[in-house]
């Protein structure tokens, strides 16, 4: 492409969801932007074992339906993580669905897991690693909105899906399907997580599980120590919130749903700073929420993250924000002397 301005304002003249189908079809058709060089070697990571040219990853969300990996990580992300999944396929909820909040920097979404279900993403996966495709991709699981044995469809997704996956997520934090935040209790989780574990193949992706940002701190605790005891591989911090801060400003800011964008960075920044701390940094956590800059990918660093994601800021910037972000984090990295990402892990957590 690039994505110019121009291309940028005429996307948001269109509906958000119809922008974003025709964006994702862009990329199918190959129109999307592509990284000429190679990443700056000080952003080089590594993130479950795997080498990372950089930490920096598209959140789930934008590549429900795994049809656009191979240029997703060919303009410069250093790892895609798609889904969510659902084991069957389904519609989601009644349009519209997505909303920006431009004087927000935010988006609110309650599509409720529109899926084309697991067979069509295997399929989908099957053949983008089959074309050599040898990327980072994460795959994010959800559950159908008519299952009342959640940890069924849990096992479902993974057991489909880890053959083909990097990491295997069990999203339990959308807010837009009914019951779902409450498996993030301490027992609910436990059996979740070991029904999941005993439907995995040997070897077996690692298993990450993503939170909300909405907890109390004793679910956090709790969290924490399932995760740790279970146990769990790595933590996504966080999806969106229900909250509504009061410094909202947009029209539609009443809408139900999960907000995304600006005014979450705070608030998950802070929960991934908690949830780093009562894991003593033992886990790889990912940080994500309210991205749209390098320091702010390195405040997520700084606070405990071990890699990074973003989606709503690609929104208002687009994809030249990718080498944007990545070309300001190398300068915070060699600004205060660390030698790569891993070396700013933590450093703000305080204790
Ligand atoms: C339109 C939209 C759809 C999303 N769908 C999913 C999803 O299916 N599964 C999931 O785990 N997170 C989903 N998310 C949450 C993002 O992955 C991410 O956790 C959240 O948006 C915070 O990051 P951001 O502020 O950079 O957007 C979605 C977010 C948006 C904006």
């Amino acid at each position: 492409m690039a994505l110019t301005d121009q291309a940028l304002a005429l996307l948001h003249r269109l509906d958000p969801e119809r922008a974003h189908r025709l964006t994702v079809q862009a990329l199918a058709l190959g129109l999307g932007p592509r990284q000429k060089q190679a990443d700056d070697p000080i952003l080089r990571t590594t993130l479950f074992g795997r080498e990372l040219a950089n930490p920096l990853g598209l959140a789930a969300g934008f590549d429900k339906h795994a049809e656009v990996m191979a240029p997703l990580l060919a303009a410069g992300f250093g790892f895609v993580e798609v889904g969510s999944i659902t084991p069957e396929p389904q519609p989601g909820n009644p349009r519209p669905r997505v909303f920006r909040l431009p004087e927000d920097g935010a988006v609110i979404n309650r599509y409720g897991f529109n899926s084309r279900g697991v067979e069509r993403a295997a399929r989908r996966l099957a053949g983008y690693r089959t074309a050599a495709g040898r990327g980072f991709v994460g795959v994010n699981l959800g559950k159908n909105k008519q299952t009342s044995d959640a940890a069924k469809d849990y096992a479902r997704g993974a057991a489909r899906l880890a053959m083909h996956a990097d990491y295997l997520v069990i999203n339990v934090s959308s807010p837009n399907t009914p019951g779902l935040r409450a498996l993030q209790g301490r027992q609910e989780l436990e059996n979740l997580i070991a029904r999941v574990r005993a439907a995995l193949p040997d070897p077996a992706p690692p298993l990450l599980l993503k939170i909300a940002p909405d907890l109390t701190e004793a679910d956090l605790e709790d969290i924490a120590a399932v995760a740790l005891d279970a146990p769990l591989d790595g933590l996504i911090i966080s999806n969106t919130t229900i909250a509504r801060p009061a410094s909202l400003r947009s029209a539609v800011k009443t809408e139900a749903g999960g907000l995304s964008g600006r005014p979450l960075f705070g608030m998950s920044t802070e929960v991934l700073r908690q949830v780093y701390r009562l894991t003593g940094g033992a886990l790889p956590l990912i940080g994500v929420g309210g991205i749209g800059s390098g320091a702010d990918a390195y405040a997520k660093l700084r606070a405990g993250a071990s890699a990074v994601q973003l989606y709503t800021a690609l929104v208002y910037e687009g994809p030249a924000l990718i080498q944007r972000i990545k070309a300001e984090l190398a300068e915070c990295l060699r600004r205060d002397g660390l030698s790569d990402p891993a070396d700013a892990v933590g450093r703000d957590a305080g204790r």
